[in-house]
């Protein structure tokens, strides 16, 4: 019925698309120093309204807000988890939402309910919903100027992300979501996520230097934003940061009069099985135990936290969680994938040292896969990454794959990765993949560095490797440096529907 009207799903995702910044006017606002702001939030605001809710109907979501550089995603998913085997067992809370970026497979992960992605039918439903009010709503009110340094009437619809965002709320509201955790996007404080004024409990996970053209190029500056999300009134968490950042969230906290909570690594969290057994996750899991109890005590009023021990709900959350394409291995016979999507430099160090642990006790060949379009700087993240291998015991990779983040050799991006935002020529070109074999090759000139266009002509790559195996060697593939490379790389592996 759906496709008759032309409102199905991948009507969807092609109207979505059309939301993407294109690539020659995110560079015209870059040099022009365009950064997101105080009216990114106003704008934000006035669309929610347009779409028939206020600001006060969120308060019905109890959101819980997490913002961080890293494990963002990992903290939200522990407490979606945590949540979702409490409701198992006690009934609330009644419906979780999980809200999260980027995709790694479908558009459609990034706004679950109870777990799963919505339905495609739903989605195209709720998106369509969105897309009529907006404009129906800009017909009856007129063009508004939200934004007085461009002086320009807000669009008729906010950019991808932030109508992702927006759309989330419609959801959530509609399905009667009574819990909702929220990755933010970018930073914090003019994030289209910070709408939100009553949060239930907000969290920063672990803080670094990403996203410097948005949030400044310090921790202390990058910090800042963070700490936008942290609200009066509001419980507040975090887990221990670089000094400079620490002292700026607590700041932050204080102006806004609220006590936050600096938290260790759970002491509960003994015998827990925490996947990958890092510090990094342990940390992960605790800030999601801290803002799944603030949320129970809150929809829950008999719920008493227990502080010598963990729930047997909340452990099995922990061991059972699903977060896709962070710390993955996969055999594909004689090939161990192993499918990360860091792509900050910190990040990028904390998935070879996973690497290099999971090699070990392995003999056959290693193999990276490595892409990250758009940003210049990452070519300086190669060093980190041969470096960690190195100081944990391995050697290099004898095989280095540099390719875009085009999924198929025949018919390109998969619908949900078409990407506008990037400079379409460098693609074309493979310029930064140029520029990555280059500095790979000077870092270790024993290495076998190939460019390829495609996400699946580098897989094909490394499968061939196989071939000349001996006895009891398997290959040892490493596929990292970006989300989007590595949701690419989960569909082939998987087959185009891998969800
Ligand atoms: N606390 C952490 N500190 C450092 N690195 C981390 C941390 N948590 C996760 N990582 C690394 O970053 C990768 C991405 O984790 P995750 O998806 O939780 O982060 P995110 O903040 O949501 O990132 P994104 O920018 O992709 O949204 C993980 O696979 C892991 O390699
Ligand atoms: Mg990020
Ligand atoms: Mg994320």
């Amino acid at each position: 019925m759906a496709s008759q009207t032309g409102r199905t799903y991948n009507d969807a995702i092609d109207a979505l698309n059309s939301l993407q910044t294109p690539y020659a006017t995110i560079e015209a606002r870059r040099k022009a120093g365009v950064r997101p702001d105080a009216a990114s939030i106003a704008e934000m605001q006035v669309y929610l309204r347009r779409i028939g809710y206020a600001p006060s109907d969120l308060d019905r979501l109890n959101i819980v807000h997490v913002a961080g550089t890293k494990g963002k995603g990992s903290t939200c998913a522990f407490a979606a988890s945590i949540l979702a085997q409490h409701q198992k067992t006690r009934g609330a809370p009644r419906k979780i939402g999980l809200f999260t970026s980027p995709h790694l497979i479908a558009v459609r992960e990034r706004i679950r309910v109870d777990g799963a992605p919505v339905s495609e039918d739903l989605f195209a439903r709720y998106f369509f919903d969105v897309w009529d009010r907006l404009a129906r709503a800009e017909e009856t009110e007129g063009e508004v100027v939200v934004d007085r340094r461009l002086g320009l009437p807000m669009p008729t619809r906010p950019i991808y992300a932030r109508y992702l965002t927006l759309m989330s709320y419609h959801v959530y509201l509609q399905e009667r979501v009574d819990v909702a955790v929220y990755e933010t996007g970018i930073g914090g404080e003019y994030d289209a996520t910070n709408i939100v004024e009553r949060p239930v409990a907000s969290g920063i996970s672990t803080l670094g230097i990403d996203h410097v053209f948005a949030l400044g190029d310090t921790v202390e500056k990058i910090a800042w934003h963070k700490a936008g999300i942290i609200k009066p009134g509001s419980a507040a968490f975090t887990i221990d940061q670089v000094s400079g950042a620490a002292n700026v969230l607590q700041e932050r906290a204080k102006e806004k009069g609220v006590s936050l909570k600096v938290l260790d690594v759970d002491s509960r969290l003994e015998g827990v099985n925490v996947r990958p057994d890092a510090l990094f996750q342990k940390k992960n899991a605790s800030l999601g135990i801290a803002l799944a109890e603030a949320a129970l005590q809150k929809i829950e009023p008999t719920f008493e936290r227990n502080a010598s021990t963990l729930p047997r709900e909340f452990v099995d959350g922990i061991e059972q969680v699903v977060w896709r394409g962070r710390c993955e291995v996969k055999a594909e016979g004689p090939i161990i994938w192993h499918i990360d999507g860091a792509h900050t430099v910190d990040s990028l160090k904390m998935a070879s040292k996973w690497f290099a642990g999971e090699c070990a006790s392995k003999s056959g060949p290693e193999a990276l896969i490595f892409n990250q379009q758009g940003r210049e700087e990452a070519v300086n993240f190669l060093e980190g990454i041969l470096s960690t291998l190195k100081s944990h015991g391995q050697g290099t990779f004898e095989h280095v794959v540099f390719c875009t983040n085009v999924t198929y050799a025949d018919t390109g991006y998969k619908r949900d990765f078409v990407n506008h935002q990037y400079d379409p020529d460098a693609i074309k070109a493979l310029t930064a993949q140029h520029a990555f074999a280059e500095k790979w090759s000077s870092l270790d000139p024993s290495a076998k560095v190939v460019v390829l266009p495609t996400i699946e002509d580098a897989i094909n790559h490394v499968r061939g490797l196989s071939k000349t195996l001996g006895a009891g060697e398997t290959v040892q593939g490493l596929i990292t440096g970006s989300l989007h490379l590595v949701g690419g790389a989960l569909g082939i592996l998987e087959g185009a529907d891998a969800l």
